[in-house]
């Protein structure tokens, strides 16, 4: 283990050394991320820089040809990349669940939304189902969905995209789980809908402690929402710790890069898609040919973690006393 991962034996979730991969390419290299109990952690970082495969390994739902290669994924005492397919569904279930950025992958294809939610609350059993329904039904209208109740009776592929999404954020918060997954939960919506996701997902952990991952594009809701940042690039974290400390006092070239690209802080981050996963593969810091304060050693060498103030690290030259 890590100097960097020490505290983190008492996460909820806890990533450790993960390298997944799409057929040959390695899209995580060596990622480690924690969640602790009633955390909502956020991940930033540019379009193809491997966040939602960091969602996707976790859950056991990578695309076809992807696959992990090594680390662990360890939900309180359990490795889920060692425990049974069965058993990962139950948890997917019950005490995880996704909001994803395809809303279509949200649902069971061919399963109507309310025989979701009643599927739910048998598994479940903690909550009756006019109860779920009820608040089920709260939450669509909170989302602007008022005929909620025909929606249940429908198919995902029935819906358009922006009521998928909105539909599968209120299902995937009624069942109140353990650990919420948000991948882009806000990027199909206008901007009076994104507040009101924002702020269920808040109620959501206020109410029943549960953990949220964030992955978007969108630093104003990562800052708004998040305790912790984590900063990827090319497959890497470079940088992560306190919100505070991210966004005022980032110190990887990249990350810095990243916020000033924000005009106002309601803005998306830019996109500059391929550019994370063009970055050199050699064993150097994935962002050296686009770093403008590099040196000769950040092309050869990949830094390690350093702690540059309690719990904020990097992984930069810059920030130790090589250079
Ligand atoms: N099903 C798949 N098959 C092959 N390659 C994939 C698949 N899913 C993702 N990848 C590749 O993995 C890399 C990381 O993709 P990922 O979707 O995790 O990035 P991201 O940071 O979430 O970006 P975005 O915000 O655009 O979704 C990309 O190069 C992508 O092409």
């Amino acid at each position: 283990m890590e100097d960097h991962e020490r505290m983190k034996d008492a996460a909820l979730l806890r990533i450790s050394n993960l390298n997944t991969m799409y057929g040959n390419s390695l899209i995580l290299k060596g990622i480690s991320m924690s969640v602790g109990h009633g955390e909502i952690v956020g991940v930033v970082g540019e379009s193809g820089s491997g966040k939602s495969t960091v969602i996707y390994s976790a859950m056991g739902l990578l695309g076809k040809g992807g696959r992990v290669a090594s680390g662990e994924i360890r939900y309180k005492t359990q490795d889920l990349l060692k425990i049974s397919a069965e058993e990962l569904r139950r948890l997917r279930g019950e005490k995880m669940t996704l909001i994803a950025q395809n809303p279509m992958d949200s649902f069971h294809p061919i399963r109507k939304i309310g025989k979701e939610l009643r599927l739910f609350v048998k598994a479940h059993q903690t909550v009756s189902y006019p109860k779920a329904e009820n608040e089920m039904l709260r939450l669509m209208e909170k989302f602007g969905l008022r005929d909620g109740r025909e929606i249940l009776g429908k198919y995902a592929f029935e819906l358009s995209g922006g009521m998928c999404q909105r539909t599968a954020a209120a299902l995937a918060m009624v069942r109140k789980p353990e650990v919420l997954f948000a991948d882009e939960p806000t990027s199909a919506l206008d901007v009076t809908v994104q507040k009101q996701v924002v702020e269920e997902m808040l109620r959501v952990r206020e109410e029943a402690g549960t953990s949220i991952l964030i992955v978007s594009h969108n630093i104003g809701v990562i800052s708004y929402m998040a305790d912790k940042i984590y900063v990827m690039y090319a497959g890497s974290v470079v940088e992560y710790g306190s919100t505070r400390e991210i966004i005022r006092y980032s110190a990887h070239p990249y990350t810095q890069n990243l916020i000033q690209a924000v005009p106002k802080m309601n803005q998306p981050i830019f996109r500059a898609a391929g550019t994370a996963m063009r970055a050199q593969e050699s064993s150097g810091c994935p962002y050296v040919n686009h770093c403008p304060e590099k040196k000769k050693i950040c092309e050869e060498q990949m830094p390690a973690f350093r702690e540059i103030l309690d719990g904020h690290y990097v992984r930069c030259w810059k920030s130790g006393e090589v250079l």
